[in-house]
């Protein structure tokens, strides 16, 4: 009898085989840039700001003439001049001077502080300041920000809009980020038809094409659909063959179980460098994937069911997909209270799809269906683990939802 792997050698198997895979870069423009994983660590060339800079609308003068202001007694200054915001001022402050000044503008020579306009009465000329001001108030100084040299984006970082921001304030137009990890997908089965056929009967429309297709824009992967391939071996070994010459990842949907017409196991096997890791995991859904690594590429043998196909795609496939990365596990959890009891019997580690219901708390309530229902996915939140040693969860219990 085959033995199982249980879901955490899967992991561990995917990290040893493919953390060390040969990913290639180029370059984009900074706004194509966002979610991409970068190729190499990005240097400052200048400081950011890169001269001492106001923060607020006020005037620009020096603190020590303040430190004895009240309300009684302000500061006097007299008023030389305003800074124009975008140019340098030609104007030095000088002792009991004060200068105009606008939020984003160049603090002029000698100044070291800005007052803020609200604390300041200003008359004939002449600035009443009421409080004491202390030294670099109200100004970003000169590299504060980001220093010239300093490295403000690491190798492998993911790029938010957050670190394209940091990117475009370094004045950078585009960067070196990984190409994206092309993923091909077959669909296989004799039963399985386009959406430009007519639907027979015991025929069914391809899903599972479309939804990993989206599933990889999702994870920034650049998929390509190879069709449907019919249960014929030559068939499904040609399209593997050719799928692998054009990607870093295969995904075969259908045919890894063990029935006569099950090819996936039998084509990969047959590729030349082709080593099978996976063959059966202990879980429900999921449990005929099938993984193997041929040359320095991945195939996925993914089950047929349109749920455990979407499942273990969420499980497996984006996990490796993170380790080529270098990324850490990016699934986002919520914690959650059952709603019902749920009773689970496989023997396997079990996940079960919920829907959420936020309110004063967060319920999840447990979703029944059968792996090749695509509408319980339709509904689902995210799913919760039921370890194989349990026998089910109670009703009120805690459980952490991994979202989908
Ligand atoms: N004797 C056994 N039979 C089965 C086992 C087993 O362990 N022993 N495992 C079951 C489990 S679990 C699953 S999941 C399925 C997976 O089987 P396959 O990967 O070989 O998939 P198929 O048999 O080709 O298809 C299963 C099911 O899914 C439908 N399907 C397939 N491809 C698509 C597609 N692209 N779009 C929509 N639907 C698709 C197909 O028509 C079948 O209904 O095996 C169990 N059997
Ligand atoms: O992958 Mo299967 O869904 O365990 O029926």
């Amino acid at each position: 009898m085959k033995v199982l792997k249980t879901y955490f050698e899967v992991f561990e198997i995917l990290k040893n085989e493919f953390c060390d895979f040969n990913l290639e870069s180029e370059k984009v423009s900074i706004q194509e840039a966002v979610f991409r994983i970068v190729a190499q660590n990005i240097v400052s060339g200048i400081d950011v700001p890169h001269f001492d800079k106001s923060t607020v609308d006020g005037y620009a003068l020096r603190c020590e003439e303040t430190f004895e202001a009240n309300d009684e007694n302000p500061a006097v200054f007299e008023i030389v001049g305003e800074v124009k915001t975008g140019e340098v001022p030609d104007l030095q402050i000088q002792k009991g001077q004060a200068a105009r000044i606008f939020t984003g503008g160049y603090v002029p020579q000698n100044a070291n502080v800005i007052v803020m306009l609200e604390n300041t009465i200003e008359e004939d000329g002449k600035l009443y300041v009421f409080k004491p001001a202390k030294p670099g108030e109200n100004i970003l100084r000169k590299g504060e920000d980001i220093k010239k040299d300093s490295i403000v984006i690491k190798k492998y970082q993911k790029l938010e809009p957050a670190q394209i921001g940091v990117l475009a304030a370094i004045g950078k137009k585009d960067v070196e980020v990984f190409k994206k990890i092309r993923v091909g997908i077959i669909s296989t089965g004799d039963e399985i038809i386009s959406q430009d056929e007519k639907l027979d009967s015991a025929k069914i429309y391809d899903v599972n094409s479309f939804t990993l297709y989206t599933s990889c824009y999702k994870e920034y992967a650049l998929p390509k659909m190879y069709g449907i391939v019919k249960d014929d071996f030559e068939a499904l070994k040609d399209a593997l063959f050719k799928a692998l010459q054009e990607n870093d990842i295969v995904l075969i949907s259908g045919g890894s179980s063990v029935g006569t017409y099950d090819n996936t196991l039998k084509a990969i096997e047959s590729l030349k460098d082709s080593k099978v890791l996976v063959d059966g995991v202990s879980i429900k859904p999921g449990k005929p994937t099938i993984i193997a690594k041929v040359g320095t590429r991945a195939v996925f043998g993914l089950p047929g069911h349109p749920v455990s196909c979407l499942f273990i795609f969420n499980f497996f496939v984006k996990r490796l997909i993170d380790i080529i990365l270098h990324q850490q596990d990016t699934s986002r959890k919520v914690l959650a209270k059952m709603k019902t009891s749920i009773a689970t019997s496989s023997g396997r580690t079990e996940f079960v799809f919920v829907k959420l219901h936020f309110g004063d708390e967060i319920l999840a309530e447990p979703l029944y269906g059968k792996s090749g229902s695509i509408n319980l996915l339709n509904n689902a939140s995210g799913y919760i683990r039921v370890d194989a040693t349990k026998t089910g969860i109670k009703a009120g219990d805690i459980v952490e939802v991994i979202l989908i």
